[in-house]
């Protein structure tokens, strides 16, 4: 595959790496347009992919009037996402296809937890964390949050990382707190927002990345959804190929999660033809492989929908996404 990221020969496995590090703006371009006009789904093979990005799929609520009623009828959706005429037409048992998690708010975990424990649904929950969205408090706020989290039941913790110190260069500064952070989250998962979309260039976004693997994170997360350009995908092909590097030297294989503006089955169907060329088919399944999304499950519902009656529900049929 055509280099991306160049990093020279005799880099350390420190953060002299991250000195180091720049991107091909082009060359991102053109592999994508190459990706994008050679590879696409069958549409005898669309239903399948669509059913595997369900289970790949947080489904999240970060709303500022979240309760715990909205709470519980999204756990309801994550356990049961697809209707039984659905999954009949995948030929799926009616209780075997969930997504990935739910994603929701510090203070909506235990709520999740319930909800998700009365439904007797074995679906982690995650909470983003870290003054989310912006991360604009002090980190000793930022790392109880974390606890906090954790405390109420939370087995991921989406942070977010610390804007200032990234596009500051003071990547040294921006590991310490990632380092903090993995430690307060336990035995929970971390997955690193980075918030792409205020990191200005290619090059910041692959050294974010790069950071964040460095210091631990078990995924690395685009965006919370909140900037005002969210996952892209040739931000996205940025981070696959930090995430392929860092596996290539280090041994360690760590997770993707776009998130933010992925509302379509056709949206998603590109990020996973991203993630099957880019990282390969473990990339297509949940382990490593997570999207951030509030609104695609109901796309996904009525484009599968209409391939078992040719006809194209309306939103306010799929109620519950
Ligand atoms: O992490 C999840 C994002 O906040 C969801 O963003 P979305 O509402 O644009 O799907």
């Amino acid at each position: 595959y055509p280099r991306l990221v160049v990093i020279d020969d005799d880099y350390l496995q420190d953060l002299g790496w991250i000195n180091k590090v720049r991107v091909d703006d082009k060359a991102v371009k053109r592999r994508l347009e190459d990706l994008l006009s050679s590879r696409s789904v069958s549409s005898g093979n669309q239903s399948s992919w669509l059913a595997r990005a369900v289970q790949c799929i947080d489904l999240t609520t970060l709303a500022g009037d979240d309760c715990p009623s909205n709470v519980f009828r999204l756990c309801s959706k994550a356990s049961f996402p697809l209707s039984n005429e659905l999954t009949d037409s995948l030929g799926l048992h009616h209780n075997q296809l969930t997504t990935g998690a739910v994603c929701v708010y510090p203070a909506r975990v235990a709520d999740a937890c319930k909800g998700l424990n009365l439904l007797n649904t074995n679906l982690p929950v995650a909470s983003v964390a870290t003054g989310f969205p912006t991360g604009q408090t002090d980190l000793k706020l930022r790392l109880q949050e974390i606890k906090y989290a954790v405390q109420n039941g939370a087995k991921e913790i989406d942070i977010v990382i610390n804007r200032e110190l990234a596009l500051t260069g003071k990547w040294r500064d921006l590991y310490d707190e990632l380092v903090a952070m993995r430690s307060a989250c336990g035995d929970s998962h971390m997955k690193s927002i980075l918030a792409v979309g205020e990191l200005i260039t290619l090059t910041n976004v692959n050294k974010a990345s790069v950071v964040a693997m460095m210091a631990g994170s078990d995924f690395i997360k685009t965006s919370t959804g909140k900037e005002t350009v969210n996952a892209t995908l040739p931000i996205g092909l940025v981070m696959c190929r930090a995430i392929k590097e860092y596996n290539r030297k280090t041994g360690h294989k760590v997770g993707f999660k776009p998130a933010g503006g992925i509302r379509t089955s056709k949206d998603v169907l590109q990020w996973m033809i991203l993630m099957k060329e880019e990282l390969g088919d473990e990339y297509l399944t949940n382990v490593y492989f997570r999207i951030g999304a509030s609104a695609l499950l109901n796309d996904i519902e009525r484009n599968l929908a209409n391939r078992i009656s040719l006809e194209y529900s309306t939103a306010e049929e799929m109620p519950l996404a």
